[in-house]
């Protein structure tokens, strides 16, 4: 492995272990959804572009037209808090009316963005709602949102890499780290 940035405590998850589980949701979601006629994977940007984008390749779907849509959200800024409040920066370009849609998440910490997204999702009449988050701290959990797929789960540290970030740094580390207290302890 290449070397870990000096601001991870530790390694909770390396590349390969991540190809791994991913691999695994990509053949759950392939069974799943083989009888699909539209399925739309939704990416909630900024902290689901790395593991949307593997996960869109480990499934395989040839006969189910496959569409990708993006919604950019933000509730942390520059906190390792949630500020409560989940403020929508871009919207859907599609219309999902009828079709099979999974929600592809990061992580669930409070769940206060998925609830939303669940909830602003659901009220535009898709066919079917399912999730796909890859990190879960079950410990942080402030409203309960359905999962279909997950990832991990995790116990309540501050995580970056693949994605997710601290102040948007550190969203290109291959692997997914703990975060040093020092860095956001004052
Ligand atoms: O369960 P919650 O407590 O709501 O936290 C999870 C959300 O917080 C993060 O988004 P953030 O606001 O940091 O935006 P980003 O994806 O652009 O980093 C993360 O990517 C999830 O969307
Ligand atoms: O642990 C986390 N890391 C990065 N972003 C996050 N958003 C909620 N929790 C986290
Ligand atoms: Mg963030």
């Amino acid at each position: 492995m290449s070397e870990i940035h000096p601001n991870v405590k530790r390694v909770l998850y390396s590349a390969d272990d991540i190809k791994n589980r991913v691999q695994e949701i990509g053949k759950q979601i392939t069974n799943d959804y083989k009888d699909s006629k539209d399925l739309v994977l939704i990416g909630i940007l900024k902290g689901s572009f790395m593991f949307m984008s593997d996960l869109v390749r480990s499934i395989n779907l040839p006969k189910t037209n496959v569409t990708l849509d993006f919604m950019a959200i933000s509730s942390y800024g520059h906190s390792t808090n949630s500020s409560g409040v989940v403020r929508i920066l871009m919207d859907l370009k599609s219309n999902i009316e009828g079709k099979d849609v999974i929600i592809v998440e990061d992580i669930i910490d409070s769940g206060l963005t998925l609830n939303h997204l669940v909830e602003l999702l659901g009220s535009r009449k898709p066919n079917s709602l399912h999730t796909a988050v890859l990190l879960r701290k079950k410990d942080g959990i402030k409203i309960d949102v359905p999962c279909r797929y997950i990832g991990f789960d995790i116990p309540m540290v501050f995580i970056i890499g693949y994605g997710l970030d601290f102040a948007e740094n550190y969203r290109e580390l291959p692997y997914l780290g703990e975060l040093r207290e020092e860095c956001y302890k004052k």
